[in-house]
């Protein structure tokens, strides 16, 4: 067999439209909008070194030939047993190294071109070792773990000393391309130099993958959390690509299901499917939650700290309401592991102890935008620090915790009432002048609702004031904790866009600060159109908007023809 084989996978883009700071706090949650940008990861490796994954065609779904069906028995940690066929004979091909590369294919192929070798050695499990200068934390340490967990896995099945020749045969040749859609980074330089305004139809015109001319670190992004969603996409890649998993695929019917229910037992499946289609779902699901699992751990480990994890959540698991995982899950691990990568057969069991879906305790609840209404984005060109806005929120809620948890606590009902409204929205949809109802109010205005106003009119003025008063409460966290997260200059422009007829309201995603604002309008072109008008000429602060929406959808297989100009994008 002398033609390659591929594997694709995509994740999408985060927006923390509520509980921003709460969801830092398991007792709280946190409304978290996947975006239509995804970041992708290409897997290839000629044929002949993964002799146990059956040739497929590129992007359909690539189980290993040993893996049992789905009624066979499920290994301890629930996801699918690595049973396999004697070690073929051409094991004493291969030397005991092999190497991986990944480039990240809309940068400079030079420069973003990262090279690890690998080698297997029977006491010490897998080393990763970069090879030259250039460093890419998240991509090392991704790819360490994600080897690790493979190898002990395999290690579970066939003894260690099999499953390292296993492991090296199956990596032997891989090359990795990483892309991100457009919107991850600022396009600003890319519109003028074409002489476009900075107009949604502007990107949409933009080709797919634009090269972007200055190394990552040096790139503008734009705040969808390119470092989860690459993590998460190659994590799944590996996964997937390697045999341990099964992604459902974007053409798969199934998928926003399974989005809908995959959930980590035993904490919140609130699935109404069959008993059969719950099995089927499970064994599938499973593999989304150890991609989840991992996912995290490599995140937090390339990070150097345990976040709330909503943006590798909604990476694997798309829009949801996210409870965080207790952070205790990870101490052990995170311990032991710094990025060190070799491994001791008692570190491969805590690696997988720890990883196991069952020991995970993360909430991830359905919840959707409702149809006919559009999540819009913007980037303000203005930077701010994140991790410094977290650690001063969190010193003063330490600082002062009666107020703090008070604030806490009407922020928590700000946003449940925001989500609940939201669902009685999309409870409407199929009325049959839901639509109409819809587009009527989008030139009569949507007003904070008023006395006798019901119906969906009267939902969508809850829905405005849920939305004005979270900002409410974040501009009053502001004041007390003397961090901008709704700063004066964003007040002004939410404000301003919110006074547009069909605008229900919006915000600062996440931290909030000066980077990024939210809108949540009725999807009119006219609507969509008054907005951009007030973006294109506001003056105060640079506003350039983002070409994505919201999707429900997380993790998924793509093929290489579905994504446009991905093929032309990995052939540069
Ligand atoms: N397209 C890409 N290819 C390779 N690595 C990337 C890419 N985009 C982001 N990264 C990695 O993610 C890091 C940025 O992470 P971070 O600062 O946490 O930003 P974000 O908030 O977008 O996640 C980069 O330094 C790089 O290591
Ligand atoms: C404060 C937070 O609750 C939300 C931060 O959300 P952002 O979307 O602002 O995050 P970055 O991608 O790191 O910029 C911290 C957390 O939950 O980890």
């Amino acid at each position: 067999m002398s033609s390659n084989h591929t594997t694709i996978v995509s994740a999408p883009g985060k927006v923390l439209l509520a509980g921003g700071y709460l969801v830092l706090d398991r007792s709280y949650s946190g409304l978290v909008v996947a975006t239509s940008s995804r970041f992708y990861t290409s897997i290839t490796s000629p044929s002949s070194s993964s002799p146990l994954i059956s040739p497929s065609p590129l992007g359909s779904s690539v189980l290993p030939t040993a893996l049992p069906s789905s009624s066979s028995a499920q290994s301890s940690n629930g996801t699918q047993s690595l049973t396999l066929s004697a070690t073929s004979s051409d094991e004493t091909q291969h030397s005991s190294s092999c190497e991986i590369s990944v480039r990240a294919g809309q940068f400079s192929c030079q420069e973003s071109t990262w090279t690890y070798s690998l080698s297997f050695d029977d006491d010490k499990g897998v080393q990763v070792e970069a090879i030259g200068e250039g460093k890419n934390k998240f991509i090392e340490i991704t790819l360490t773990q994600t080897l690790r967990y493979v190898r002990a896995r395999l290690a579970q099945d066939i003894g260690s000393v099999q499953a390292g020749k296993e492991l090296r045969k199956r990596s032997r040749g891989i090359q990795v391309v990483v892309l991100a859609d457009n919107d991850f980074y600022s396009q600003r330089e890319q519109l003028s130099e074409s002489r476009l305004p900075p107009r949604i139809s502007s990107l949409a015109s933009l080709r797919p993958f634009h090269p972007l001319p200055r190394p990552i670190h040096k790139t503008n992004k734009t705040g969808l959390g390119s470092s989860a969603a690459l993590v998460t996409s190659l994590v799944a890649g590996l996964l997937q690509h390697l045999g341990v998993i099964s992604i459902p695929s974007s053409s798969s019917s199934q998928s926003e299901t399974l989005h809908h229910t995959s959930s980590p037992p035993p904490t919140q499946s609130t699935s109404t499917t069959s008993q059969s289609e719950t099995l089927y779902i499970s064994s599938i699901s499973f593999g989304l939650d150890i991609v989840h699992s991992l996912a995290q751990f490599a995140h937090c480990l390339a990070q150097g700290k345990v976040g709330s994890g909503f943006d590798v959540s909604s990476a694997v698991y798309g829009t949801h309401i996210y409870r965080r995982f207790s952070p205790s899950i990870l101490s052990q691990l995170m311990n032991s592991s710094s990025s060190s990568s070799s491994v001791s057969s008692s570190s491969s069991s805590l690696l997988i102890s720890s990883l196991d879906p069952i020991e995970w305790d993360q909430q991830i609840s359905p919840f959707r935008l409702p149809s006919g209404l559009r999540l819009m984005l913007a980037d303000v060109d203005a930077g701010t620090d994140t991790p410094s806005f977290v650690g001063r929120v969190l010193k003063w809620r330490e600082a002062e915790r009666d107020p703090a948890n008070d604030l806490w606590g009407r922020l928590d009902q700000a946003n449940r009432c925001l989500e609940d409204v939201l669902s009685r929205i999309a409870g409407r949809e199929s009325a049959s002048d839901y639509m109409r109802e819809l587009e009527q109010a989008s030139r009569n205005g949507v007003g904070e609702k008023e006395e006798g106003s019901d119906g969906l009119v009267g939902l969508l003025g809850d829905a405005k004031t849920a939305l004005n008063e979270i900002r409410r409460l974040l501009r009053e966290m502001s004041d007390a904790s003397q961090v901008p997260i709704e700063p004066p200059e964003q007040t002004r422009l939410l404000d301003a866009c919110s006074a547009c007829s069909g605008v229900i309201g919006g915000g600062v995603p996440g931290a909030g600060g000066y980077d990024a604002i939210f809108l949540l309008v009725i999807d009119q072109p006219g609507v969509i159109q008054a907005v951009e008008d007030i973006w294109a000429s506001w003056t105060e602060m640079s506003v350039c908007p983002l070409l994505a929406s919201q999707s429900d959808g997380g993790l998924r297989l793509e093929s290489l023809e579905a994504v446009r100009g991905l093929k032309e994008a990995l052939e540069r």
